[in-house]
């Protein structure tokens, strides 16, 4: 923590999360982007499906989230994802499981609270990965993943979501008490619809994270363009 309270910025996260930092300005956070989230299962379909939504709208990151399905599914999925990534400049990042983060050369991972130690995986993932930590709806744990070394923290469930059994419900306003106390990013995560994104794009959240209402929508393309047109049109906090 820097004297007036605030957690310092390490000054690599200026080059993590897909160069979101590239787009600061003056002394303001970088516009709110979207971070893509996968189906829980894989379709051999998928990297086209893939292609196809990321020609429509930009992601700054997309986390590999296979659920239920062996290491060797993930690191298959994983190798034919890795190289679409990096042709549209989307960070990877695997949940779950530094180690598979590790062996897929992945940009990061996102670590639950019960999903292993963050020192550990930035001792296997090194200086410049990007590490996120699930905090729920709590200020106590958003702190303490910043002092442990996250490079973001994620806030959720905002709202009622298929994708996952939730216990949370945070008020959107811990997105702008975090903007104001940290540099770290914070994520904003659960049931996020380009419908619904507006007031967490307001409250301060540097990424909006959408899976369900983009890969279950009647069009994923469609959904991403209109992620892009609220983002556009939505200044943050
Ligand atoms: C960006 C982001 N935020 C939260 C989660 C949830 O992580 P976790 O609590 O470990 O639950 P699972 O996703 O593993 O079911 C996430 N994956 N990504
Ligand atoms: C994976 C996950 N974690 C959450 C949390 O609250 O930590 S909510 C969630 C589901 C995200 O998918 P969708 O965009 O389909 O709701
Ligand atoms: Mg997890």
């Amino acid at each position: 923590m820097s004297e007036g309270g605030k957690v310092e910025l390490d000054p690599a996260f200026a080059d993590r999360f897909g160069g979101a930092m590239k787009n600061k300005g003056g002394d303001g956070r970088p516009p709110c982007q979207l971070y893509l989230i996968s189906p829980s299962s894989y379709d051999p379909g998928f990297p086209e499906q893939l292609k196809a939504v990321l020609d429509a709208g930009a992601a700054a990151a997309f986390q590999l989230r296979l659920k239920n399905v062996s290491d060797m599914e993930i690191l298959r999925a994983g190798e034919v994802i890795r190289p679409i990534l990096e042709a549209y400049d989307v960070a990877f990042i695997v949940n779950d499981r530094a180690d598979l983060a590790q062996q897929l050369g992945a940009d990061g991972v996102h670590l639950g609270q019960g999903d292993g130690d963050i020192a550990e995986a930035r001792a296997r993932l090194g200086h410049a990965a990007q590490i996120g930590v699930t905090c729920h709806g709590s200020r106590h744990l958003a702190l303490e993943a910043g002092e442990k070394g996250a490079d973001y923290v994620a806030f959720g469930a905002f709202y009622e979501t298929q994708t996952k059994e939730t216990q949370h419900r945070p008020d959107p306003s811990i997105l702008g008490w975090w903007t104001t106390i940290s540099e770290i990013a914070c994520v904003a995560i659960g049931g996020i619809r380009p419908d619904n994104a507006k007031p967490l794009v307001e409250a301060g959240a540097d990424f909006i994270c959408a899976s369900g209402s983009v890969w279950k929508a009647d069009s994923p393309p469609g959904a991403m363009a209109a992620f892009a047109a609220v983002l556009e049109a939505t200044p943050n906090a």
